[in-house]
């Protein structure tokens, strides 16, 4: 599913209104939507406050809060206009929910969540908020700040423009596009203004497919992650070989075999070094095979792997192990994902042609900075456009939204993941899942997308319990977020 530009989502309600969809129609099923949506991020109502402009933005909301309250939640309308200054469409919205605005800002009564619905301006915006309408955003900064309200933007946080992202807009918590994401959204400011992206799809509106950057979700791909046959068995499970951990950074290979373990894998064996200490191979989970040896680089590319995760904490690993290291990627055709300090061995030996369309690499910032120093100041999108131009290799940068890129294919953006995740471990859980996956045979930017979502789906999972989700959380949902996928949940 292709992210699209303010003029071309116009263009696809055109498509609609000639094949005689009507304009409310979209904005009933757009409104019920979010609400779905909505409700299934809240284990309980709460109160809902809907910020309406006075265009279909504010409509959406409208039509969202009419669902929240007959799913019990309690709900209430600031208005930055009289309904006078409305379009015809939300002043029948407001009409249908038969309250009036409130006159003063709102309070959280009673319990459950506070939510605010920013339903100030959508792909309308132009320039900077101003007015009552800056008022309002203002109202929502403050009650976001200081009185615990969740902001979930209507399209788009207002003010972002809908092309360039740009705009001191609306800070949300998340983002419900309406039918489909637009390119804003995934731009260095947009990614920091909206949040948690969580798509809505109308069913009404024909999907673009045809640009370069595309949203990542079930939908999108369907296929991946088909439910196993009764008949499979750990052969078919795939193997996994993992080179991950170094004297100092033995946790690195714990979360990494975790996740690959709890991603599915039928066979996961760790390679590591023969000084590795013994009393923490006995935290690996029993399920592992744990290889120590003096060479353990040749015996992990000499073995049966299906797939083979390479570089989680090997930053104190010898000097024999990097060289050969280096010196077995050259020949081997087999999937292999390599993370962190695989990529700084990389980067050092400025070995970059070695990087070919079997590997998965997947640096954080900090990482693609050392491979690509010449990508600095570049946007995430560009970068990733102008590395895999020039490397055949399968390129997953991670950051507050992760990309997947590889020559020739369209930039994937992921939607799931959040910042309570930012924390050492939750990339080697990553690296675990994705070399799982490649085991099982999965195409290269397949495996690196679908590892991106999962994970940032566990994390979400873990949000029930807080806002901090550790890598052992991650790893805790894994199972969670698989039935995500396979059930489409967002
Ligand atoms: N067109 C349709 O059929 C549908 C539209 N939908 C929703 O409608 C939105 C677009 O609606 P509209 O085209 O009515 O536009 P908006 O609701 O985005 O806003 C337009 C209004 O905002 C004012 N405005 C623009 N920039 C401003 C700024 N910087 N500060 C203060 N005021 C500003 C304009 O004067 C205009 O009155 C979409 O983003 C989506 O949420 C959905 O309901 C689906 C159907
Ligand atoms: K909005």
């Amino acid at each position: 599913m292709s992210f699209v530009t303010g003029a071309a989502m116009r263009s696809l309600e055109e498509a609609a209104f000639a094949r005689g969809v009507s304009a409310e129609a979209l904005m009933d099923l757009a409104g019920e939507g979010i609400a779905e949506r909505l409700i299934e991020q809240f284990s309980r109502p709460g109160s809902a406050i809907g910020y309406v402009g006075k265009g279909n933005n504010g409509g959406d909301a409208l039509v969202a809060l009419r669902h929240l309250r007959e799913a019990g939640w309690r709900i209430a309308i600031r208005a930055a206009f009289p309904e006078e200054e409305w379009g015809e469409l939300p002043r029948r919205k407001l009409r249908d929910l038969a309250i009036a605005p409130e006159i003063d800002v709102p309070r959280h009564k009673g319990s459950g969540p506070f939510l605010l619905l920013d339903g100030l301006l959508g792909i309308g915006a132009k320039g900077a908020l101003r007015g009552p309408v800056a008022a309002m955003a203002e109202e929502m900064a403050t009650l976001r700040q200081n009185h615990g309200a969740v902001v979930a933007a209507m399209d788009l946080p207002s003010g972002l423009d809908a092309d360039t992202g740009s705009g001191e807009a609306v800070i949300a918590d998340l983002t419900l596009p309406v039918g489909v994401a637009k390119m804003g959204i995934a731009s260095p400011n947009g990614v920091l203004r909206c949040g948690r992206v969580v798509l809505v799809p109308l069913k009404d509106l024909p999907l673009p497919d045809d640009s370069f950057l595309k949203f990542f979700c079930p939908e999108a791909f369907p296929g991946l992650l088909e439910p196993r046959a009764h008949g499979f068995h750990k052969g078919d499970a795939g193997r996994a070989g993992i080179l991950a951990g170094s004297p100092g950074m033995t946790g690195a290979a714990v979360i990494c075999t975790s996740a690959a373990l709890h991603a599915g894998a039928g066979l996961v064996t760790l390679h590591v070094e023969g000084d590795f200490p013994p009393h923490l191979l006995s935290a690996m989970p029993p399920e592992v095979m744990v290889r120590p040896s003096p060479d353990p680089v040749k015996e992990a590319f000499e073995a049966r792997h299906d797939a083979l995760v390479i570089g989680p904490g090997t930053g104190h690993a010898s000097q024999h192990y990097h060289a050969s290291l280096l010196e077995f990627l050259a020949s081997d055709e087999r999937p292999i994902i390599l993370d962190a300090d695989a990529l700084n061995q990389i980067a050092k030996a400025g070995r970059l042609d070695l990087l070919k369309s079997n590997h998965v690499i997947t640096p954080h910032p900090g990482e693609f900075a050392r491979l690509a120093p010449e990508l600095a100041g570049e946007s995430a999108v560009t970068a990733c456009g102008a590395f895999v131009q020039k490397h055949g290799c399968t390129l997953l940068l991670k950051g507050a939204r992760t990309l997947v890129a590889k020559s020739g294919q369209a930039i994937r953006f992921n939607p799931t993941g959040h910042a309570g995740m930012a924390s050492g471990g939750q990339g080697d859980a990553l690296s675990g899942v994705i070399g799982t996956l490649l085991a099982q045979g999965a195409e290269s930017t397949d495996a690196a997308s679908l590892g991106a979502w999962l994970c940032g789906r566990a994390g979400e999972r873990s949000l029930a319990n807080g806002p901090i989700a550790t890598a052992s959380d991650t790893i805790r949902h894994l199972g969670g977020a698989i039935d995500d996928w396979r059930q489409r949940r967002r």
